[in-house]
């Protein structure tokens, strides 16, 4: 058996009962933390709580070498953590479609996701949600454009895009970084952006959010990651209200 799980959003003990009972009944425990993390912990302490021992996957080890998951789950009840819900944003359904090709049962035991704690800490309407995007690091001279054109087609559309912020090993992309980066880019394609909201440490006990322009938030400390952003569409009465009250955005004149 082969359990996907959810650890939430923050630190170890967002895990839902289910997804610790599951844990500690495991025979194997591997824990992907390259597409998301809990800042909020570490792994001696998320050890610790589970009564388990931890094997950390790197992205090779989950997409091109995935036998030795696989081969524990063909004979033993294994588990396999991933920070938010294990499928949202996530190239995860690729190791289950595996899994059920060599006949080994799957199950999913889900976890809060940053994509609906957004809506939560924005108050902006899940609904109203067009196509997601990431914003990797530039490497050198490039500059990724298709979070840009991703967000251009959305606000054409009228809907609010997510902007998931890059992770690579120790290095976390923050909301004043991914602003520059987006605008550097938004301007050469001549598209404007009128309202960011930012957000960091959601499931924390002190999450920021701040609505604002670019340049507002590109010179705002958010403290320390996770981050992400939203670029809302045109906001509805309601939406702007909660702006208002929970994120400092400006009232309309
Ligand atoms: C690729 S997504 C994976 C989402 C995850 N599977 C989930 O359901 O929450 C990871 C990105 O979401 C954002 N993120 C995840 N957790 C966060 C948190 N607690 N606070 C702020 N941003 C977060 C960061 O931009 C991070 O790089």
């Amino acid at each position: 058996m082969l359990t996907f799980i959810g650890l939430g959003l923050y630190d170890e003990k967002d895990i839902s009962c289910k997804g610790l009972s599951a844990i500690r009944t495991a025979d194997a425990v591997f824990l992907e933390y390259y597409t998301s993390r809990l800042m909020g912990t570490d792994i001696p302490s998320m050890e610790a709580l589970y009564q388990k021992k931890i094997h950390l996957l790197s992205r090779e080890d989950v997409e091109q070498h995935p036998d030795p998951i696989l081969d524990a789950a063909a004979v033993g009840s294994v588990v396999f953590l991933t920070g938010g819900d294990t499928m949202v944003s996530t190239t995860h359904a690729d190791l289950r479609i595996r899994a059920a090709e060599r006949g080994i049962p799957t199950q999913i035991i889900h976890g809060a996701s940053i994509s609906s704690a957004v809506c939560g800490l924005s108050g902006l309407q899940n609904y109203r949600f067009g196509k997601s995007c990431s914003l990797p690091f530039p490497h050198g001279r490039w500059m990724p454009t298709t979070p840009v054109e991703v967000i251009a087609t959305n606000l054409a559309q009228n809907l609010h895009t997510i902007v998931y912020l890059d992770i690579q090993n120790t290095r976390y992309m923050q909301i004043p970084e991914a602003i520059v980066i987006i605008e550097e880019i938004a301007e050469k394609k001549g598209i404007e952006i009128p309202l960011y909201v930012g957000i960091a440490r959601a499931g924390s006990d002190n999450p920021v959010v701040l609505a604002g322009g670019a340049d507002t938030l590109a010179s705002s400390d958010f403290g320390p990651p996770l981050h992400i952003l939203v670029v809302p569409a045109e906001l509805h009465m309601m939406e702007r209200e909660f702006l208002e009250r929970f994120a400092g955005l400006a009232p309309s004149p």
